[in-house]
């Protein structure tokens, strides 16, 4: 095994159902021993390429290699070391919920204590229970449990929070956060903005099939406009004006009524140019924040829409 090769590398992969191309040439590659949240709105591709790694789908074109085998050729090889969350669960239904992470641990050499995966997960008072009657967050944390309990080299979470209360949404975070520790790549889609914030090394963010952006938070949050200052007063305020004491490529907008927003590089000189435009003109700025950049507003800036359309 050539550990130095990335966990993901996908080179322009498509997919297409009927007449859709869901996933329209995407590239990306996932490093070993790092949280990669694959970031998109509803219907960007993010499962269809998941699945494709998983070896659950076949990619119509392009190269796809997960941890340097093909996920649908060398299946047999790839199944044992990598862990696959489903966002459909994938659980078989009759199943009891702690009978089943027992049985998966004993398919493999090293597997996580299932009494702690259990406590973890707050699964513990259903642990008798079949996977039918448990409710859908209680169905959503049985299967990351079941995905991570063979302590696999390469995990791929499917919306892992999607609709878990936020205490459930904490225990995932810091168990994702443990397996990274402990060396392994994880894989994460979600159209949760704050969650690939927290939680991932690195952000590629996806858009119609496509990766539009990729990197760290931070560098993604930076790059371009680095901040926004925020501040509100008096409706109808001269933005021309505003803009004219502005340095060059800065940008201001009344957002709503009363609530104004700089774009451009926010350093103390604009701060200082800003509040004397206000003093010249009488106007008290209220609630002046300077703002680093969030994914959201990265994405907007990209495609001219939110996130979360
Ligand atoms: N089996 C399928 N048959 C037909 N179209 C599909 C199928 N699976 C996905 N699609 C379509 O392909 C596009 C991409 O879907 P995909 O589920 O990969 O996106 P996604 O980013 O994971 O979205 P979501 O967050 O809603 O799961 C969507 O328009 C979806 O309706």
């Amino acid at each position: 095994m050539d550990s130095s090769s990335p966990a993901v590398a996908l080179t322009g992969l498509v997919k297409r159902y009927g007449d859709k191309t869901a996933v329209d040439g995407l590239s990306l590659t996932v490093e070993r021993g790092r949280v990669t949240a694959v970031l998109g709105p509803n219907g960007a591709g993010k499962t269809s390429t998941i699945e494709i790694c998983e070896g659950y789908r076949r990619a119509d074109a392009g190269e796809v290699r997960v941890l340097d085998l093909d996920p649908v050729r060398d299946a047999a090889a790839l199944r044992p070391r990598i862990g696959v969350m489903l966002q459909s669960g994938g659980v078989y239904s009759g199943a009891r919920a702690e009978e089943m992470l027992r049985h998966v641990a004993k398919l493999h050499a090293h597997p996580l204590d299932v009494a702690m995966l259990i406590e973890r997960l707050g699964l513990g008072s259903c642990g008798r229970t079949t996977y039918r009657r448990l409710s859908g967050g209680q169905q959503q944390r049985l299967a990351l449990a079941l995905a991570v309990v063979g302590r696999p080299e390469l995990v791929f979470l499917d919306e892992p929070t999607a609709g878990l209360d936020p205490h459930a949404r904490h225990a995932t975070w810091d168990l994702v956060r443990e397996l990274r520790a402990d060396g392994v790549s994880v894989v994460l889609t979600t159209h949760l903005m704050d969650e690939a914030e927290k939680l991932a090394d690195e952000v590629v963010i996806v858009d119609r099939g496509r990766v539009i952006a990729s990197g760290s938070p931070e560098a993604l949050c930076h790059d371009g406009a680095e901040n926004s200052l925020r501040f509100s007063g008096p409706p109808g305020l001269d933005m021309g004006s505003l803009l004219n004491a502005l340095p060059e490529g800065a940008k201001a907008f009344e957002v709503s009524r009363g609530a104004y927003r700089i774009e451009g590089e926010i350093d103390p000189q604009l701060l200082a140019t800003v509040t004397s435009w206000c003093a010249q003109h009488g106007v008290m700025p209220e609630r002046l924040t300077v703002e680093r950049r969030s994914l959201e507003d990265v994405f907007m800036e990209l495609t001219g829409r939110e996130l979360r359309s």
